[in-house]
């Protein structure tokens, strides 16, 4: 039997910093299985943002447990969360967050690093994830120069070096035009359909057509979560035309 990816039980926010304590997560029960594409979609302030970044250690949770791949994480040290964000979870965000004096071969190359690969393995992977997002004659770049259709594509190569258990991504497409959207998407589908398990936050109900699970998050609480019917092609692209 396989194991859950991600699994949260009973998961709460609440930022009590200021006047009033926000109640931004509410309760939130989630199983993930392996290879699942999830989009967490909902009104401003519903908690996608929080939700996400708290399954992934960005955002201590207030109560409540989170799981990866089978084992505790809430309970963590803030380092062995690091530890095990660099081996098991990927992010991609609106702001695309690449190092900015660094190359895109390094920006690439750097979580496999810090993730314990060799530097062969590094430069491998780096290798394939650039010609896969079609990004080799940008190896020498830095981010500044690069469009934003392109800084993105860096940051998901980024992201997915250390072949993570799972993809987070908060907005991938917030900031881009329509055709890096496209391309952006496309890349997100080619990965999914090769097995990786992504869980995505959308504003855009064209964008959540691409995922097979679609989860909406009303005031911190999850409101609906619908598994969506393949067309018999197997494609999940049955909304945007990735073409
Ligand atoms: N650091 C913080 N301190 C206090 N409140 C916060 C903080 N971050 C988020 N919130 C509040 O928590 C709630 C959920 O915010 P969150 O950003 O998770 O929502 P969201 O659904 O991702 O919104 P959006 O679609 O606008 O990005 C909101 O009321 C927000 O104002």
């Amino acid at each position: 039997m396989t194991h859950a990816v991600l699994k949260t039980v009973n998961l709460v926010k609440v930022y009590s910093g200021g006047a009033v304590p926000v109640h931004a997560v509410r309760g939130v029960d989630l199983v993930v299985e392996p290879g699942e594409f999830i989009a967490v979609m909902g009104p401003s302030g519903s908690g996608k943002s929080t939700l996400v970044h708290m399954l992934g250690g960005l955002d201590a949770r207030t109560s409540g447990e989170i799981w990866v791949d089978g084992k505790r994480a809430d309970t963590l040290s803030e380092s062995a969360w690091a530890l095990l964000r660099r081996k098991k979870i990927g992010f991609v965000f609106q702001f695309f967050n690449l190092v900015a004096n660094m190359t895109v071969t390094d920006n690439v190359e750097l979580p496999a690093l810090l993730g314990g690969a060799s530097p062969r393995v590094a430069r491998e992977r780096r290798e394939h994830l650039l010609g896969a997002l079609n990004l080799t004659d940008r190896a020498d770049a830095s981010p500044a120069q690069l469009s934003g259709g392109e800084q993105q594509r860096v940051a998901l190569a980024r992201a997915l070096a250390n072949e993570p258990s799972v993809l987070l991504a908060d907005e991938p497409t917030g900031n881009l035009d329509s055709r890096n959207t496209r391309d952006v998407l496309r890349l997100l589908s080619k990965v999914h359909k090769d097995g990786q398990t992504i869980i995505m936050v959308t504003h855009d109900a064209r964008v959540a057509g691409l995922a097979d699970r679609v989860i909406c998050l009303l005031d911190g609480e999850i409101v609906d979560d619908g598994r969506i019917a393949r067309r018999r092609t197997g494609t999940a692209g049955a909304v945007i035309d990735l073409r």
